[in-house]
């Protein structure tokens, strides 16, 4: 329960996939040039934040109501574990960097109820980052523009723009510099979610090794162009996606956790169209014809034996959302805005 002054802001924020993931070479700076296509699904993280300035004297930095971050709902041993709760937390490096282009202390409580899974390649930590920009620019009540957020989100993360984008994008640069891609159509997914997470910087790293190491004539191959892809979205044909979805870091994902291997196919043998690791690994997703065949995939998939747990998904989805507290809307109930989409449906 977050204890602090004053009603908390709250946005909800969906997880990413990548439709389509070109790897370009190790950039001086560390980064490697990106073309990606990235897709938001209805898997959510929950980001609250409440003041923690009373307007009566200094900060309190002691007990519940402290400046800092807490895990909220149903915390699993795996998220208390894993994510930090220290000033290295995404989220509460985003504050840090909207309370510096605000001229002000990061004088907040940010409460994380995560549902997207840490360390997954699904951009949970961004998510949360991206929350944390849009409730504390409400919270504050800031008069940035939209652009303006989205450099600040820019400088977090490579995935924190789309976090707050959401739909369907192009990524370029870092995966930062993002353009709306036409996509009218909803697409079904399952994603199996597994019970380690991939380190991101490590995966890249393992996609440098295994070019650098891969003998000339057989080089470790790469996805094909993107416009065929940006069709395929465009004309909502899941099949003609199928065929096309790729990423150039699976093949670094799979020799790193050789198991993916065995997830990919059991999906497919499940009856999806396709499957893919997403982002960094090492959730696998896959695409299904439709929103039946997606749960009938899940169901054949959760007992397969090959990943932690499987959900049923869709997307596009809108990107980052404030659902409850902004100062400059009505509360939620009658009258108010609508509850929020309940999520994803979930196997065990
Ligand atoms: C794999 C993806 O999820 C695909 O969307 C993203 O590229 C990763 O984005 P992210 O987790 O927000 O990554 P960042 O926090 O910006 O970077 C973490 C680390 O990943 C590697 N990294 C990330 C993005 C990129 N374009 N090239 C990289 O080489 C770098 O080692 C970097 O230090
Ligand atoms: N808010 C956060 N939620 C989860 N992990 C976080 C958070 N902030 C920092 N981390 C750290 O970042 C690491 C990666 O977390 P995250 O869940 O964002 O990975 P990811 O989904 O693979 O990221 P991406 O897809 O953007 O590469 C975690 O192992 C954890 O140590």
């Amino acid at each position: 329960m977050l204890s602090a002054v004053g009603p908390p802001v709250t946005v909800r924020v969906p997880a990413k996939i990548n439709l389509h993931l070109a790897v370009g070479d190790l950039r001086p700076d560390g980064y490697h040039d990106l073309v990606t296509v990235f897709q938001a699904l209805n898997l959510f993280d929950e980001i609250s934040v409440v003041s923690t300035h009373t307007g009566r004297g200094p900060v309190d930095r002691i007990g519940p109501g402290a400046p800092g971050i807490e895990l909220l709902g149903d915390v699993t041993d795996a998220q208390r574990a894993d994510v930090p709760l220290d000033a290295s937390n995404l989220a509460w490096k985003a504050a840090v960097a909207l309370a510096e282009v605000a001229g002000r202390e990061p004088d907040v409580r940010i409460g994380l109820r995560k549902s997207i899974p840490v360390a997954g390649g699904m951009a949970g930590g961004s998510a949360d980052a991206a929350g944390t920009l849009l409730a504390l620019a409400a919270l504050w009540r800031l008069d940035l523009g939209r652009e303006a957020l989205m450099e600040v989100a820019a400088g977090v993360g490579s995935d924190v723009a789309f976090a707050l984008h959401g739909g369907t994008a192009l990524g370029t640069g870092r995966g930062e510099n993002l353009v709306p891609v036409l996509s009218r159509h909803t697409f079904h997914w399952v994603v199996a979610l597994q019970d380690h997470g991939l380190s991101t910087p490590a995966v890249f790293g393992e996609l440098d090794r295994l070019r650098a190491t891969s003998a000339a004539d057989t080089p470790v191959k790469r996805v094909g162009s993107v416009e065929p892809v940006l069709e395929a979205v465009a004309s909502g044909e899941a099949r003609s996606l199928a065929l096309l979805l790729g990423n150039d870091l699976q093949a670094a994902a799979v020799s790193m956790d050789p198991g993916l291997r065995r997830t990919l196919r059991a999906g497919v043998t499940a009856g999806a169209l396709a499957g893919v690791v997403s982002g960094s690994g090492p959730t696998c997703v896959f695409l299904c014809a439709d929103g039946p065949s997606a749960v009938r995939v899940a169901a054949e998939l959760s007992g397969a034996g090959v990943c932690r747990t499987v959900r049923v998904a869709h997307g596009p989805v809108p990107g980052a959302k404030v659902i409850d507290g902004d100062p400059a809307r009505p509360p939620r109930g009658p009258g108010g805005p609508p509850a929020p989409d309940p999520g994803p449906n979930m196997y065990a």
